[in-house]
């Protein structure tokens, strides 16, 4: 295969994908890789969760995958386009939200702008009515189609542009901060849209965010990028296990106690005379089993909580060791 053919069975593809920017620093202009030499592939029917600190370069990946910036090295294919050369095809493919930017229009009503843009994609009134009516249902649309897009609150405004970038079933859809800014229970409706949405049309699906509830409800990968360069490719399980995140077993005991010794278990802390104890264990060396068997042999257990690692702290421990390797 040449260095140009996209392979088969991926849905974007990057390879050595470099784009600089010229960063003015004073009075000195300087180059700043925002994304350097990264090399990556999705899946049919994956769903990816891209993060990163501020300024890691996710963004600006994002946008060379939808041809809206051009790399300044390496390639990136995109269903089998080349994003910034094929861009009117590729729009029909993928469908893009960008959290911070509307594709709508912002003084007509929600439907016109559907309309709008099933005439752009040039579906059928047929193709544009059921899907309409479709997403209307599972995103709960129906109370304010004919409102102003500006008179929307930003939960209902989110839930129209998601049904916007997919009103023509495009087989990859990418998220830019998809929940920023939401309240809980909007998070909530639109991650399980999603959820359904993946499962029901096998849709792909790439999203940046900062919430790490987007990446435990609906990314089954994540690529970690830490300027510019990806720091970790793998699950979120598989990423804990990396950075060494521990498990907590927290034990309400029937009577108070001395602090615990439990073998392959860290106690962490007591609270009321010992009445309830916190012991952390690394899940790859032993389990929640085997440190409760050994607590009941010292002590009456009455109730216990196991706590997963934390996702926050998980991702920041991976950036820490990201750049105490590349310093
Ligand atoms: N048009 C531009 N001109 C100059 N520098 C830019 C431009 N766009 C991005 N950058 C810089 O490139 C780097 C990566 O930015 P990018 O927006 O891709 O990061 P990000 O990971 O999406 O960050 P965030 O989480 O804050 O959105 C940053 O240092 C940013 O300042």
């Amino acid at each position: 295969m040449s260095g140009t053919t996209p392979s088969s069975g991926t849905v974007v593809e990057v390879r050595d994908l470099t784009r600089d920017f010229r960063v003015r620093d004073g009075l000195k202009v300087r180059r700043l890789t925002a994304v350097d030499h990264m090399t990556w592939s999705i899946a049919p029917g994956e769903a990816v969760g891209y993060i990163g600190a501020n300024g890691a370069g996710k963004s600006t990946t994002i946008k060379m995958l939808a041809g809206i910036l051009v790399p300044s090295a390496g390639e990136v294919i995109t269903c089998g386009l080349r994003p910034v050369k094929d861009r009117k095809r590729l729009a029909r493919r993928i469908g893009v939200v960008f959290g911070q930017r509307s594709q709508l229009w912002w003084d007509l009503p929600v439907r016109e702008s559907f309309g709008i843009l099933a005439a752009i994609h040039s579906l059928s009134r047929a193709e544009e009515r059921s899907r309409t009516d479709e997403l209307v249902g599972t995103l709960d649309m129906g109370d304010y189609l004919g409102t102003p897009v500006r008179q929307l609150s930003l939960g209902q405004r989110m839930r129209a542009e998601v049904a916007a970038a997919l009103l023509h079933r495009p087989e990859l859809l990418v998220l830019d901060e998809p929940t920023i800014g939401l309240d809980v229970l909007s998070k909530q409706r639109l991650r399980e849209f999603l959820v359904r949405e993946r499962a029901e049309h096998g849709t792909t699906l790439l999203l940046t965010t900062h919430d790490m509830g987007d990446v435990e409800r609906l990314c089954d990968r994540i690529l970690v990028v830490d300027h510019g360069r990806l720091a970790y490719d793998g699950t979120l399980d598989g990423l804990a296990r990396t950075v060494g995140a521990e498990r907590v077993l927290i034990v309400d005991l029937a009577e108070p106690h001395g602090r615990l010794v439990v073998a392959g278990a860290r106690h962490l802390r007591s609270e009321g005379d010992g009445l309830r104890q916190h012991l952390a264990f690394d899940p790859t060396t032993t389990t929640a089993a085997r440190v409760l068997a050994t607590v009941s042999e010292q002590a009456e257990v009455l109730d216990l909580t196991i706590t997963e690692p934390d996702v926050e702290d998980v991702v920041r421990r991976i950036y820490e060791r990201a750049s105490t390797s590349s310093s």
